[in-house]
C-alpha cells in the first residue's frame, strides 16, 4: 500500500452532518466479531513498507500536522505552558520551512487540555479558528460520579471548549453492560450541545479486539462524533491492530447509516513514520475523505517535534537536535 500526493492541506472546513446516533441495536452489536489473528497479521505488514512516495513525504508530513490535536495533559500543566503550546499550534513549523515548501500558512487541528486550562487556551487562540478540546469526564479513569462527569462537560463547554473528549466507563464493556454504555454516551453527547464529542475507548483496557469493535459501534450508536483509542495514560495506547478494528467499525456504521464518524488515534504516537503509517491505513480503509481534520485527528504531545525535524531535514539536508523542538 502506497499513497501519493495528499489532497490540499489547508482547506475550507467541510460540513458533514453530525452523527445523531440511533437506537441501541443489540442484535447488530452481537453480530460484531473481530478476527484477531487476521487483524494482527495485516497490521504487522504495515510498518515495514514505505507507505508514502518519497517525493510526497514532506507534503504528507504537513498534512499530518494539520491533523494533530496538540496536547498537554500533565499534572504539572500551567497557564504558561498552555500559552506556549497555543503559540506552537498557531505556527507549528517555522516560516522558513513553510516558505521553502511553498505553503502560505498551517495550523494544527486543535489544542487539547484539561478542563482547568480551557480559559487559558481559548484566550491564547483568540483570532484563530483552532478549536480547544477539553478532556472533561474524570479523565483519564472516568470513575467519578456520572452527574459530576456530566457537569464537567457543561463547564468545559461554557468555558469555550468546542470539542469534548470523554472517557467511557471501561467496566460497562468488560461486564457486557452495553445498555449502560449506550445511555452514558447519549447523556454525554447531549451535555456537549454544539460541541463535538470524541469518545475515548481506552482500548488498552478493553481486553479484546472484539470488545473494541463492539464498544466502537455502541458509542457511534450513542452519537459519538469521533471515536478515539486512548487517553495516553493506559499501559497500551494507540496501535495499528486497534486502529484497523475501529476503522472497520466506522466503515460498517457509515455503510449502514450514511453517517461519517471521525477517528482519533492517541497515545504514544511520537514519530513521523508512525503518523505516515496511520495516514496510509486510514486512506486504505476509509478513503481520502477521512484525511481531513473534521474526520481524523492525531492525539499527540510529542509528534510535532519529530515531524519538524524530518521537515527540517527535507529542506536543509541536516537533522537538528531534538531539544530544539522540545515543546512539541
Ligand atoms: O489524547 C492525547 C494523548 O493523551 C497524548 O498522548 P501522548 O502524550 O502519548 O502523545
Amino acid at each position: 500500500m502506497q499513497i501519493d500526493r495528499p489532497q490540499a492541506i489547508a482547506k475550507a472546513p467541510l460540513h458533514e452532518p453530525r452523527n445523531p446516533g440511533m437506537p441501541l441495536d443489540l442484535d447488530w452489536m452481537r453480530r460484531v466479531q473481530a478476527n484477531t489473528s487476521a487483524i494482527e497479521r495485516r497490521a504487522a505488514t504495515l510498518p515495514g513498507r514505505r507507505s508514502v512516495k518519497k517525493d510526497w513525504q514532506a507534503a504528507w508530513l504537513l498534512k499530518a500536522i494539520s491533523l494533530i490535536d496538540l496536547t498537554t495533559l500533565s499534572g504539572d500543566d500551567t497557564e504558561g505552558r498552555v500559552r506556549r503550546l497555543c503559540a506552537k499550534a498557531r505556527q507549528p513549523v517555522s516560516r522558513e520551512i513553510l516558505d521553502k515548501l511553498g505553503l502560505p500558512g498551517l495550523t494544527v487541528g486543535a489544542v487539547c487540555v484539561y478542563h482547568d486550562m480551557v480559559p487559558a487556551a481559548v484566550a491564547a487562540l483568540r483570532g484563530t479558528d483552532i478549536p480547544v478540546a477539553a478532556v472533561s469526564t474524570g479523565f483519564p479513569a472516568g470513575l467519578s460520579p456520572l452527574h459530576l462527569r456530566i457537569a464537567e462537560i457543561g463547564e468545559s463547554v461554557a468555558a469555550g471548549a468546542r470539542e469534548i473528549d470523554i472517557v467511557i466507563s471501561r467496566r460497562h464493556v468488560l461486564t457486557g453492560n452495553w445498555q449502560a454504555l449506550y445511555d452514558e454516551m447519549r447523556e454525554m453527547r447531549a451535555a456537549c450541545g454544539e460541541a463535538h464529542v470524541k469518545a475515548i475507548l481506552a482500548t488498552g483496557e478493553l481486553g479484546t479486539l472484539r470488545n473494541v469493535a463492539r464498544a466502537s459501534l455502541v458509542c457511534m450508536m450513542g452519537g459519538a462524533d469521533f471515536i478515539k483509542t486512548s487517553t495516553g495514560k493506559e499501559g497500551v495506547n494507540a496501535t495499528l491492530p486497534v486502529t484497523l478494528t475501529m476503522l472497520r467499525a466506522i466503515r460498517d456504521y457509515n455503510d449502514a447509516t450514511g453517517i461519517k464518524v471521525g477517528y482519533k488515534p492517541a497515545g504514544g504516537i511520537s514519530k513521523a513514520k508512525d503518523a505516515l503509517n496511520y495516514l496510509a491505513l486510514v486512506k486504505d480503509e476509509l478513503g481520502s475523505r477521512w484525511l481531513q481534520p473534521d474526520l481524523l485527528r492525531f492525539g499527540a504531545s510529542s509528534l510535532l517535534g519529530d515531524i519538524e525535524r524530518q521537515l527540517e531535514h527535507h529542506v536543509t539536508g541536516a537533522y537538528s537536535a531534538s531539544w530544539r523542538h522540545a515543546l512539541a
